[in-house]
């Protein structure tokens, strides 16, 4: 275990994991009206709302003073229309805060029995996450889940949870309910979490907190690379990482998956590069979605930039301001694809006649 954020990764961790096992658990009982369309047409679920109760009132408990830059608020929740929901969620949220979780460290983080939370503390610990974040101090932002998409249809989808000081990702922690211990054994026991504290490496455990692995992203040839994406075409461009790969003479067909799985899946060696580049223009990326997967990759020895091979920004507020994408991979292969992305980017250009 590192000295450096000791507390913070215990508490993350533990956060992360009552997450999990709360949205592990909800997903063999959703109900069709426990999951909303928000406002640009992306879904939430009851899983969204309480898993970020749950990690929120855990981090409030614990450093009371942190900010938080979370993506879910409870704005829909506290209107006539969703009293339903906000009761399936406060159920939900003390359910996993005082379940006995006997897995050690202080209780797991967790409350008492009877420290049950009340409606409207459960609301406010959700808009806990409603900060701005920003470039000065320390503030936590939290997926409660990434790639609700893959969640709803049984697929991967993740936890993801990170420290930030003064716009640099010191912590992160994401736990992947779904997600092979062993790549190479699909149909083995589910259930890691990731974790990386800057400086000090990268590791996996099982969800239970064993067989902890340290992670250090393989090299790989030219024969066995192939790309991480996004399951979601709308989320990022397919046709662009095809002729991305078709440039490097990849041949392997690429893995697609939810959610910061793919950087977890990176660490790990599962896949040789993480290619993400935007469909068109306006979406503005997040910074919950690439926090913890991006000191992640670097703890795990490798390289994130956005398609030029700038560093990202995480000082901008609640977004990487302007998108120019994501290129996340080991060293040698970044600056191949990299380069390769180049090429993509100058044929696109000249076939729109623009250069
Ligand atoms: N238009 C557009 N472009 C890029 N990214 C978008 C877009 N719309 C949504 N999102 C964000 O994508 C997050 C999920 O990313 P994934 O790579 O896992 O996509 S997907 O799960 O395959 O759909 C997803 O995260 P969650 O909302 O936490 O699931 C969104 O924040
Ligand atoms: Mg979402
Ligand atoms: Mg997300
Ligand atoms: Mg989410």
């Amino acid at each position: 275990m590192s000295l450096k954020f000791t507390a913070e990764e215990q508490v993350a961790v533990a956060a992360v994991r009552r997450a999990c096992v709360l949205t592990s658990s909800v997903f063999n009982k959703l109900v069709k009206n426990e999951t909303l369309v928000k406002g640009d047409k992306s879904p939430v679920t009851v899983g969204d709302y309480s898993a970020q109760a749950v990690v929120n009132t855990i981090l409030g408990r614990a450093f009371p003073d942190d900010p938080i830059v979370g993506e879910e608020d409870a704005a829909d929740l506290r209107i006539e229309s969703g009293t339903v929901l906000k009761n399936r969620i406060v159920e939900l949220a003390n359910e996993a805060l005082t379940s006995e979780l006997g897995i050690g460290e202080k209780a797991e983080w967790g409350l008492g029995p009877g420290q049950s939370r009340t409606p409207d503390e459960l609301l406010d610990a959700i808009d806990r996450g409603t900060y701005g974040g920003g470039r000065t101090g320390r503030m936590w932002t939290l997926d409660p889940i990434d790639g609700t998409k893959g969640f709803l249809r049984g697929e991967q989808y993740a936890v993801c949870l990170a420290l930030i000081v003064d716009a640099q990702v010191e912590l992160g922690v994401i736990g992947c309910p779904n997600l092979p211990v062993d790549a190479l054994k699909p149909d083995g026991p589910r259930g890691c979490i990731f974790i990386a504290v800057r400086g000090h490496g990268a590791k996996q455990l099982t969800m239970s907190g064993a067989d902890p692995k340290p992670l250090k992203i393989p090299s790989f040839s030219d024969d066995n690379l192939n790309f991480l994406e996004s399951v979601e075409a709308a989320h990022s461009s397919h046709s662009f990482n095809n002729r991305v790969a078709q440039i490097l003479g990849i041949k392997r067909a690429p893995t697609q998956m939810d959610s910061q799985a793919k950087y977890c899946s990176l660490a790990r060696g599962d896949g040789g590069v993480y290619l993400r580049m935007p469909t068109g223009v306006g979406y503005k990326e997040k910074i919950w979605d690439h926090a913890p997967g991006s000191v992640l990759i670097e703890e795990a020895g490798g390289i994130i930039t956005d398609s030029r091979g700038e560093p990202l920004d995480f000082g901008l507020g609640r977004t990487l301001g302007e998108n120019y994408g994501f290129i996340a991979a080991g060293k040698d292969v970044h600056a191949k694809v990299l380069a390769a992305v180049k090429q993509a980017k100058e044929e696109e250009a000249k076939s729109k006649g623009n250069l």
